[in-house]
């Protein structure tokens, strides 16, 4: 509902005062942080002045030591309030461009009048009339807006519920101080704004929806109660959204306990983190750390492996038909995600620690020091009750004790004799110093010469023993891969029943991958796990919530990985089951075996089934392609219906997708995916495509995308969006098989305004599942 001229020229003034206000507040802060600034210049000039340097008597020293600190402090308190000043004045500004975009006029029961709350991005207070200009939108009060329409309301806050009436909700679209819209809105918040919002092209920025947060959005976006969180959302829904905006309120409602670095964000690729990189910043906070499982896997593993990637075995399990060893390789990705090859690892753990874990000679200049079967037996020789990461530490201390004497014992051979004399000059100064020193305090008489020579030797035993100390203390003296390798290569202790059907054929193919020094995707975490169970699980302690992008993606073992990885986080998981693509949730149990994990009572379970981000007539013709589809809910959106054509040959097909793709940018459609299945079809469209029509070709490390015209297959387009998209070909060839369905879908729903599928020969049975109202056909 808009309001009338009038009110429209009142709220104006009121932008127009409080813009005032927040500038005053902005030239005060700048005077402040110039202050500051010269401040910590300052003291970084005066820093040896000001500190008593005295080193001569020790406890002098101790003093200076006490005033460095001292002053050290001083400084960076002084820096961090001045960051502090910094952030706000970034905050200050965009909020002078956008002070608000909500109010509720709310009584609260017992008062005689209602209270007007005004919501932007951040609060600011007015000093003189002692008031909030705006509240945060994540203020306790502010939840009023995004749960309730106008009629009787509550909110929660630390102290308790608040209840009353809401009288009046409106929302503003505010831009450099102007008032752009303004209604007034009743059942559903803003589908007028919503629908101005969705209705414009797409961004290859994600943008923060918090004008328009939903009530079903705000419950997961609030939630602090569960230490796990699952969100089942359909396409569109706003996971991903909903996500950022949690943590932007996580990081408000624990400002004090709770820093940015203490949350982690798993995403699906590095593109998609490039893409959602600008939402925090939007709306004033700092970004989080974000990362993609596969980037931690290769920070553990890369030095010792070739290390396969998430895409290389989905390219391989999408072109895989022809190839023999298919139907066990789509079975170990299966059994080697799931908890069975967790408990399969568990029982090897167990027997290892009686018996014939696998170790590694340590050889010095060329000579085996300590033998593999030496290090084994005194590894064995501990208490068995002991578990094996506490043995190995003995071991560990047990080494390096040995090799201090073996490097006392070293230090009169002839070869340290000759590297002495190659020692450069600056060493024998050292030690020449060393000595004096030395005199000095002990007043030794001892025959200068050997002593000398005594410490060069020290000197150059200890940095050829170096890397060896290095190496024990990493406990290379285990032979991890070896260990992997032998859980497939012998089967006595397999006491398990319910090994795999192609249990052989798979054991066979790991060990060969192993022997060439590599690690396929799904043999990476359970390795790491079986690394961790024998070296001591390395935890992170200090990230408090962790946050799961396209966790259908996830194998439960990966889940139980992460739980242990960190042990004090809260999880939030965010998929939609319906995109799973990956070969190891074909026979999946969705997302179960993560509440499983957590425990009933830790969990919560939110579903989402509105989309948001096609138009209708776009969910219209892709929600027949899966099962349940018919649950999703348009966000009413009126748009062109998808069209289908049906090309006569690959030339054609290049050549009507060329024409499509052009014409969508003469409409003025600014990101357009023409997507393929695999790597592999997306390169042939480019080649197809590379004289007709100037376009990008997007692969895996691809790390963002502009504008324009892109070519890239369908998983890297996962979590994006488009405002138009062509899929490349659609035939029965690409999608026919049922493992494909979802993979087709994804593909579909990427699409915001505007779908159009291509296809040769014959085209794929998903298609034939779509009422013939719901498209165009063309020819
Ligand atoms: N409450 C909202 N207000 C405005 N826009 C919204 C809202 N919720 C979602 N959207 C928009 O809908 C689109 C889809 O959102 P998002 O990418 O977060 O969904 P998703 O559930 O993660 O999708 P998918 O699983 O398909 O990748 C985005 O353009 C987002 O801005």
């Amino acid at each position: 509902m808009s309001v009338s001229e009038e009110e429209w020229q009142k709220e104006q003034r009121r932008v127009d005062r409080v813009v005032d206000k927040i500038n005053d507040t902005i030239d005060s802060l700048k005077k402040q942080a110039g202050h500051r600034r010269s401040e910590i210049l300052d003291i970084r000039k005066d820093f040896w002045d000001d500190v008593t340097v005295n080193l001569d008597e020790p406890h002098e020293a101790v003093e200076t030591a006490t005033s460095i600190r001292q002053q050290a402090e001083v400084l960076s308190e002084r820096e961090r309030s001045h960051r502090h000043t910094q952030s706000r004045l970034e905050t200050l500004k965009k909020l002078r461009n956008s002070p608000y975009f909500g109010r509720i006029d709310f009584r609260e029961e017992g008062e005689p009048e209602a209270e007007r709350i005004y919501l932007g991005i951040a609060s600011h207070f007015d000093e003189e009339s002692e008031q909030f200009l705006v509240y945060d939108w994540r203020a306790p009060v502010s939840s009023l807006y995004y749960d309730f329409s106008p009629g009787p309301a509550e909110y929660r806050t630390p102290a308790g519920t608040v209840s009353g009436e809401m009288e009046l909700k409106r929302q503003y679209l505010i831009r450099e101080g102007r008032i752009l819209s303004l209604f007034d809105t009743g059942v559903t918040i803003g589908d007028d704004l919503l629908k101005e919002i969705l209705g414009k092209q797409a961004n290859t920025r994600m943008k923060s929806i918090v004008a328009t947060i939903q009530r079903e959005q705000n419950q997961i976006i609030r939630n602090v109660d569960n230490r796990l969180l699952v969100v089942q959302g359909v396409a569109g829904s706003g996971k991903t959204s909903a996500a950022l905006q949690r943590v932007a309120y996580l990081l408000y409602r624990y400002r004090e306990t709770l820093n940015a670095e203490q949350i982690v964000l798993f995403s699906p690729n590095p593109m998609f983190n490039r893409y959602v990189a600008t939402v925090l910043p939007e709306l004033g906070e700092e970004n989080i750390q974000q990362t993609t499982f596969q980037e931690y896997l290769e920070h553990r593993l890369a030095r010792n492996f070739r290390l396969e990637d998430p895409f290389t075995q989905l390219e391989y399990t999408l072109t895989a038909d022809e190839k023999p060893d298919c139907p066990a390789r789509m079975e170990a990705i299966q059994y080697k995600g799931s908890f069975d090859f967790m408990h399969l690892l568990d029982q090897y753990v167990e027997f290892l620690g009686r018996e014939d874990l696998l170790f590694r000679d340590l050889s010095f200049r060329g000579q085996t020091i300590f033998s593999a079967k030496e290090i084994r037996d005194r590894f064995y020789s501990f208490d068995p009750a002991l578990s094996i990461p506490d043995r190995m530490q003995r071991l560990r201390d047990w080494l390096l004790e040995e090799l201090k004497k073996r490097k006392r014992r070293e230090q009169t051979r002839p070869w340290v004799e000759k590297e002495v004399q190659l020692l450069d000059h600056g060493d024998y100064e050292r030690v020449h110093r060393k000595l004096q020193h030395q005199k000095r305090f002990t007043e030794d008489t001892f025959d200068d010469f050997h002593r000398e020579q005594q410490m060069l030797a020290e000197i150059v035993v200890q940095r050829r023993f170096k890397p060896l100390r290095k190496k024990i203390k990493q406990l290379h003296f285990v032979d991890l891969p070896g260990t992997y390798r032998q859980l497939f290569d012998r089967t006595g202790f397999l006491t398990s029943g319910d090994l795999p059907a192609h249990w052989a054929e798979i054991s066979a193919r790991t060990v060969e991958k192993l022997d060439r020094s590599e690690l396929a995707y799904e043999d990476a975490t359970p390795y790491l796990y079986l690394k961790d169970r024998i070296e001591g699980t390395r935890v992170n302690t200090s990230v408090r919530h962790v946050l799961i992008d396209e966790a259908q993606d996830y194998t439960p073992f990966q889940f139980a990985f992460l739980k242990r990885l960190f042990p004090r986080a809260k999880m939030t998981a965010l998929g939609d089951l319906n995109q799973s693509i990956f070969a190891h949730a074909l026979t999946g149990d969705g997302f179960n075996p993560l509440a499983v994990l957590y425990g009933e009572a830790e969990t919560r379970v939110f579903r989402l089934t509105r989309s948001y981000r096609s138009t209708r007539p776009i969910v219209e013709f892709t929600r027949p392609m899966i099962r349940g589809g018919e649950t999703i809910e348009p966000f009413n959106r009126e748009g062109a219906k998808p069209t289908v054509t049906k090309a006569a040959d690959s030339k054609d097909l290049a050549l009507r997708v060329a024409d499509r793709a052009r014409a969508l940018q003469g409409d003025g459609h600014r990101t357009i995916a023409v997507i393929c299945k695999t790597d592999r079809e997306s390169r042939e469209a480019h080649e197809a495509l590379k004289d007709r029509l100037p376009h990008r070709l997007i692969g895996k490390e691809t790390a963002s995308f502009e504008e324009g015209i892109l070519v890239l297959p369908s998983y890297l387009a996962k979590g994006v969006e488009f405002d138009a998209v062509i899929l490349y070909n659609a035939s029965r060839e690409q999608y026919g098989k049922e493992r494909e369905r979802k993979l087709f879908y994804t593909a579909c729903t990427r699409a915001m305004h505007e779908l159009h599928v291509y296809y040769t020969g014959e085209k794929s049975p998903f298609l034939s599942d779509i009422p013939p109202e719901h498209y165009i056909l063309e020819e």
